[in-house]
C-alpha cells in the first residue's frame, strides 16, 4: 500500500487530498496541520486516513505534499532534509512562488531526494480544509519544475491524474514573472482598492455597501488568506516590486489623459484592454462555451436548473456561482462543450431565467 503525507490540510492540501482518494482509494493518506479543528474535520470526513500534528508518519511516505504557506514550505523542506525519509520518495508543494522553493529545494536535491515543485494555478478566496474540493483545479494549469534532470514527473502526474490538471513545466524564474503579473499583483491590486474604498467612504454611512458588480467582481481576491498572501509577496518580492512599479506608471499615465481630456487616447486604452481580455479565454479553454444567468439565492434552484437540462439530456461541463448578492440573486455560469449545447440550454432556460451573457 502506497501511502502520501500532506503537510497544510487547507483548500489545496485538501483538494489534492480528496482528488486522490477519488482516483486512488487504495492509498493511505497522513494530514499533517496546525490547526486541530482541521485535523477532526478531516478525520470526519474521510479525507485522511491518519492525523499528526507534526512530521510523524513521513517516513513511511511514497509521496510528500508540502502544502502550507510558502514560507513555511521553506521550512518544511529543511526539515525534510534531516529526516530518514522512504528510498524513492517523491516530494513536492504546491507554493505560489517557486524560486525561493527551489532554492531551499538544493538540500534535498543533494541527499539524491526528488523534489517537483508544482503550482496548481487554481484556488479561492476562501480557505481551509472545509472550502477544499475534489475538483478544485479541473482543467487549470498545473506548473510542475522538476529539481533535477533526471526527475521523472510521471509518477506524481499519476498521483494527481483526479484533479484532471493540464501539466506544464515551467522555469523557476520564468515561473515567478509570469505569476507575479497575473496573480500577485492583482491580488495588491484588489486588496489596496479596497482598503482605499475603505478609507474613502469613512464618513459615508452607505459606502461599499451599495457596490454592484463590477467592484464585486475586480476586488473578489481581496477576502483572501492574509498569512498566504504576505508571504507569497515577500518570496516575490523583486519581481512583484518591478511589476507594481510599472502598473503605477500606468495608472498616472491615464490619469494623465484624463487631466489633458484626451478623449481618443482614453478610448484607445479601454479599446485595448477589452480586445486583450476578450481573447483571454479563447485558446486555453475552447472547446468550453459559457452561459451566465442571473438565479434567486432559493435553495434548490441550481437543483432546478440542471433538472431542466438534464430533461433534455443535455450535460454540463462545469457550473459554479460565481457571485451572489445578498438575499437578491446570484449569477450562475454553466459550462457546455459544445456551442449547440450551450444555444440549446439557453433557449431552455431563458424561460424562466434571465440569461446575463453568453
Ligand atoms: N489559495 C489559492 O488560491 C492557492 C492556489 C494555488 C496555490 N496556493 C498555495 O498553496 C498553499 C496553501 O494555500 P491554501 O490556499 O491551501 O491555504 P489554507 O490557509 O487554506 O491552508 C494552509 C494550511 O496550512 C496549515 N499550516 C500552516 N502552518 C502550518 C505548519 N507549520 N504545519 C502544518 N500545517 C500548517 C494551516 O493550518 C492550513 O490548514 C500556499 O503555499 C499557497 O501559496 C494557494
Ligand atoms: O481564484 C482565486 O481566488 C485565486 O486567487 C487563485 C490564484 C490566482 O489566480 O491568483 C491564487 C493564487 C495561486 O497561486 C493560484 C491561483
Amino acid at each position: 500500500m502506497e501511502t502520501v503525507f500532506i503537510k497544510g490540510l487547507g483548500l489545496i492540501g485538501s483538494s489534492l487530498a480528496r482528488a486522490i482518494r477519488q482516483d486512488h482509494p487504495q492509498i493511505q493518506i497522513i494530514a499533517s496541520d496546525v490547526n486541530e479543528e482541521t485535523l477532526q474535520y478531516a478525520k470526519k470526513n474521510n479525507i485522511a486516513d491518519r492525523v499528526v500534528t507534526d512530521m510523524t508518519g513521513v517516513d513511511q511516505a511514497d509521496y510528500i505534499i508540502l502544502a502550507s504557506p510558502v514560507s513555511q514550505i521553506i521550512k518544511d523542506i529543511a526539515a525534510l532534509a534531516n529526516l530518514k525519509l522512504k528510498s524513492g520518495v517523491i516530494i513536492t508543494d504546491v507554493g505560489s512562488t517557486k524560486q525561493t522553493i527551489m532554492q531551499a529545494a538544493k538540500v534535498l536535491t543533494q541527499r539524491n531526494l526528488t523534489f517537483i515543485g508544482g503550482h496548481p494555478m487554481a484556488g479561492s478566496h476562501k480557505s481551509g480544509v472545509q472550502a477544499g474540493r475534489a475538483d478544485l483545479i479541473e482543467n487549470a494549469y498545473y506548473f510542475l519544475l522538476p529539481a533535477s534532470e533526471s526527475a521523472d514527473t510521471s509518477k506524481l502526474t499519476w498521483l494527481l491524474a483526479g484533479t484532471n490538471a493540464k501539466w506544464l513545466k515551467l522555469t523557476p524564474s520564468q515561473h515567478d514573472k509570469i505569476v507575479a503579473q497575473i496573480s500577485h499583483v492583482p491580488h495588491i491590486i484588489a486588496a489596496e482598492l479596497v482598503n482605499q474604498t475603505q478609507q474613502a467612504f469613512k464618513d459615508e454611512p452607505v459606502g461599499m455597501r451599495v457596490a454592484a458588480g463590477g467592484f464585486k467582481s475586480v476586488t473578489r481576491i481581496a477576502a483572501s488568506d492574509p498569512t498566504m498572501w504576505s508571504a507569497i509577496l515577500l518570496n516575490n518580492k523583486e519581481l512583484i516590486l518591478k511589476q507594481l512599479t510599472s502598473y503605477i506608471t500606468g495608472l498616472e499615465n491615464i490619469g494623465a489623459l484624463i487631466e489633458k481630456e484626451d478623449r481618443s487616447a482614453l478610448f484607445d486604452f479601454f479599446k485595448r484592454a477589452k480586445v486583450s481580455r476578450e481573447s483571454l479565454n479563447t485558446p486555453a479553454r475552447a472547446p468550453f462555451y459559457d452561459l451566465f444567468l442571473n438565479i434567486p439565492d432559493k435553495s434548490g434552484e441550481i437543483a432546478r436548473v440542471t433538472g431542466m437540462l438534464a430533461k433534455h439530456q443535455l450535460s454540463i461541463i462545469n457550473i459554479q456561482i460565481l457571485e451572489v448578492r445578498e438575499d437578491i440573486n446570484g449569477i450562475l455560469q454553466l459550462v457546455f462543450n459544445t456551442e449547440e449545447a450551450r444555444d440549446q440550454a439557453a433557449r431552455i432556460l431563458e424561460k424562466d431565467y434571465e440569461i446575463v451573457t453568453r
